[in-house]
């Protein structure tokens, strides 16, 4: 589904990325765990387009596409729910859901319906503009966005973000429900906990590096003393149950 080999970015002289490889596979969802400021964002926008790798590949589903244009990978079947909850503050809620809308590539295609049954809020909301919503529904319309785009690979850059648990855990359903109908995802997290629950495999960034992979999340999850020193977490609030 997805390939980086080797991927380096840099915003003018900062070398952030310095060699980042990872796949991707089909009706995977990956983890990326990390630190503030250690590249998971940098990493989640050179892989959207958003940003141009200055050295390294990344293959989309067969076609190379390191330094394709966003909209070009978007069409490809890549959906960025990027991180603070970007709509269109001025068009309504229901025409942020319908201008997003993509037969798309997703093995079992979202509808708007769907998103508003698992958002009830965002269909109490449908006719005011998106720019009136409180930022946790704002994160849900862009959640949303998302999903109505019928990506085969969903990209989640700190999803829960600023969210009342109430509205994690929702989240945190239509994560599993994504694994659940075959669409592969990747989860920018600073919930570790939430993270872990929830991916088939995860990784760890340090400075730009991928410092620990596992294919056994749950492991980690319950090894406080590597995530620790991973994560530098341990008793934090992070890495409290959650949903
Ligand atoms: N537009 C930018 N120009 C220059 N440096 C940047 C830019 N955006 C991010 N950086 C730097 O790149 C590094 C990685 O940032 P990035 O946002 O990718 O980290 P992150 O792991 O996503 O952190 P966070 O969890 O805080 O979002 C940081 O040192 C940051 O200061």
């Amino acid at each position: 589904m997805l390939e980086l080999r080797d991927v380096h970015t840099y915003y003018g002289a900062s070398h952030v990325l310095q060699g980042v490889s990872l796949t991707v596979g089909e009706g995977e969802v990956l983890g990326i765990l990390g630190r503030n400021g250690m590249g998971k964002t940098t990493l989640v926008h050179t892989i959207a387009g958003l940003l141009r790798p200055r050295r390294g590949t990344i293959e989309f589903r067969g076609r190379r596409i390191g330094g394709a244009p966003a909209e070009r990978i978007a069409r490809a079947g890549m959906a960025l729910v990027p991180q603070g909850h970007r709509i269109f503050p001025s068009l309504t809620v229901k025409e942020n859901l319908k201008v997003a809308v993509r037969r798309g590539t997703a093995p079992e295609p979202w509808t708007i319906d769907d998103v508003v049954d698992r958002f009830p809020v965002l269909g109490e909301r449908f006719g005011l503009s998106a720019g009136l919503l409180s930022g946790g529904q704002q994160q849900m319309l862009a959640l949303g966005r998302a999903l109505v785009g019928n990506g085969s690979l969903v990209l989640l850059d700190e999803p829960t973000e600023g969210l009342d648990p109430q509205t994690v855990a929702r989240v945190g359903d239509v994560v599993d429900e994504l694994r659940g109908r075959g669409t592969s995802a990747i989860l920018v997290e600073q919930k570790v906990d939430f993270a872990l629950r929830r991916v088939d495999r995860a990784l760890v960034l340090e400075r730009g590096h991928v410092v620990h992979t596992t294919d056994k999340p749950q492991e980690l999850r319950t090894d406080t003393a590597a995530l620790r020193e991973l994560l530098a977490v341990g008793g934090a609030p992070s890495t409290a149950p959650s949903a």
